[in-house]
C-alpha cells in the first residue's frame, strides 16, 4: 500500500489554537456546518505535505489571528518496501522568520525537496476555487502544471522559480537597452541563461503533456460523458525552436521591454468535443473538467511515483447530482487515501458511512481522536 497520513497536529493555523486529527486509509469525511474550520484542516494538511498553502502564496495569512506562529505536525505511514514505518514532519512559520521544515526531528534540505516527496506523501488537493484552472487566465493553467510538476522533481521548481527571476532581469535589461542606458551586446549572456532554465521547464512540461491529455480524456468520460476530451498545450515556442523563436523576438522584446517567448507565456485548452471550456463551458462542465484534471494529476503521480498520491478534495460533492456523487464515494473509497469535506452527510449512502472515518468540526475543535485504524 502507498504511504498514507495517519495524524495532523495544527497549532496556531487559521482558526485552530491546537488540535489533531487521526486519520485512516481509504475516505475520511470531515463534517462540519460552515465557517468551523473544514478548508483550514484540509489546507493544513497540504501544507504539512509541502511546506505551502494552496491556497495562498501569503503564509502569513495561515497564522491563527493574535498568534505570533504557525505550526503543522504529521506522522505519515510509509509504504513498507522503505523498511522504516513511520515519518514525523513538521513545518514551523513564524512571520519575518525563514519557514522551519523538519523530517523526523533533521531539517529538509529545502523546499523544493520538501514538497517533492521529501515528507514521504504526496497530494493532490481540490478546493472550490480551483475553477480558476479552467475558466481563469494562462497563468492559473501554468501554475497547475508547474505544481503538479514541482511536486515531482525539486529541480523542476528550481528550474520554474529561476527562470521566473531570469525573466525578470532580461525585462530590465531590455529596457534599459531601449532606454539607451546599456548596450545590446550585454543581451545574449541573459539569453543563454533564460533559454537554459526555460528550457528545462519546456521539457518538464512537454514531457507531462501527452500522458495527462490521455488521463484527462479517460477521467472526462468517467464523470462526465462520451464527450471526446482534449488537453492542448500551447507554445508561444517549442523547445526545438525556443532559440530561433528569442532571437526572432529581440526587437520587439527591446521596443516593449518584456519577453514574449517562453514557458512563462504558454498555456493549455481545455477542450470538450473541441470546444473551449475555458471560453464556452458552462459552469458545471468547468468544474467537472477541473475534478478530471485533478483526477488526472493523481494518475499522472501514481505513474510516474508508482505511489498513490492522498487526495485531499474540500467540498467537491455539493454541486454533483446523486449518480456523481455515488460514483465520486467509490472512487475515494478505493483511493489509498482521501480526505473530504461536507456541510452534509447525507450526500453518502450509509454503507459508504461505515467504511469511511468521520471526523466532525465545530469551531476549530475536533472530535475526540479514536485510536488509529478505529472509524468514528
Ligand atoms: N488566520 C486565521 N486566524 C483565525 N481564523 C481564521 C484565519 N483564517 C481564516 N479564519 C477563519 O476560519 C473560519 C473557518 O474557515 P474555513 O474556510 O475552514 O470554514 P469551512 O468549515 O470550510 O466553511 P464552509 O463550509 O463555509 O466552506 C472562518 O470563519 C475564517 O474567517
Amino acid at each position: 500500500m502507498s504511504s498514507y497520513v495517519r495524524a495532523v497536529r495544527l497549532i496556531n493555523f487559521r482558526n485552530y489554537a491546537d488540535a489533531t486529527a487521526l486519520f485512516s486509509p481509504g475516505l475520511n469525511i470531515v463534517v462540519g456546518d460552515n465557517a468551523q474550520g473544514k478548508t483550514n484542516l484540509l489546507e493544513a494538511i497540504s501544507f504539512a505535505t509541502t511546506g505551502s498553502s494552496p491556497r495562498t502564496p501569503n503564509d502569513s495569512e495561515v497564522v491563527r489571528w493574535g498568534a505570533d506562529f504557525a505550526r503543522t505536525e504529521m506522522r505519515v505511514s510509509l509504504d513498507e518496501s522503505d523498511g522504516s514505518e513511520e515519518r514525523k514532519v513538521a513545518v514551523g512559520y513564524a512571520p519575518g522568520q525563514k519557514k522551519r521544515l523538519t523530517v523526523d526531528g533533521a531539517p529538509a534540505s529545502s523546499l523544493a525537496s520538501y514538497a517533492a516527496g521529501g515528507t514521504g506523501v504526496r497530494a493532490v488537493t481540490f478546493f472550490p476555487d480551483d475553477i480558476r484552472i479552467v475558466k481563469g487566465a494562462p497563468s492559473d493553467r501554468r501554475e497547475f502544471l508547474d505544481t503538479l510538476l514541482s511536486s515531482l522533481r525539486p529541480s523542476y521548481a528550481r528550474a520554474v522559480a529561476e527562470y521566473a527571476k531570469a525573466v525578470q532581469q532580461r525585462n530590465q535589461l531590455l529596457r534599459r537597452i531601449r532606454d539607451g542606458f546599456s548596450s545590446e551586446k550585454t543581451l545574449s549572456t541573459w539569453d543563454r541563461k533564460v533559454m537554459e532554465l526555460g528550457s528545462e521547464v519546456l521539457r518538464g512540461r512537454e514531457a507531462a503533456a501527452e500522458p495527462l491529455n490521455a488521463l484527462f480524456g479517460t477521467s472526462v468520460r468517467t464523470l462526465y460523458g462520451p464527450e471526446k476530451a482534449a488537453l492542448r498545450y500551447s507554445h508561444s515556442a517549442p523547445l526545438d525552436g525556443y532559440a530561433e523563436a528569442l532571437t526572432e523576438a529581440r526587437e520587439a522584446d527591446i521596443e516593449r521591454g518584456t519577453t514574449s517567448v517562453g514557458p512563462h507565456r504558454d498555456d493549455f485548452a481545455v477542450l470538450f468535443g473541441g470546444v473551449s471550456m475555458t471560453t464556452y463551458g458552462s459552469q458545471g462542465q468547468q468544474r467537472l473538467s477541473t475534478l478530471a484534471l485533478k483526477f488526472a494529476a493523481r494518475e499522472y503521480l501514481r505513474g510516474e511515483t508508482g505511489e498513490d498520491p492522498v487526495l485531499l478534495f474540500d467540498d467537491v460533492m455539493s454541486e454533483l447530482d446523486e449518480e456523481r456523487r455515488g460514483y465520486l464515494s467509490g472512487y475515494f473509497l478505493e483511493s489509498t487515501q482521501a480526505v473530504i469535506t461536507t456541510t452534509n452527510l447525507e450526500y453518502f449512502d450509509e454503507e459508504v458511512l461505515e467504511r469511511a472515518r468521520v471526523v466532525r468540526i465545530s469551531g476549530g475543535a475536533l472530535s475526540r481522536p479514536t485510536r488509529d485504524g478505529a472509524k468514528g
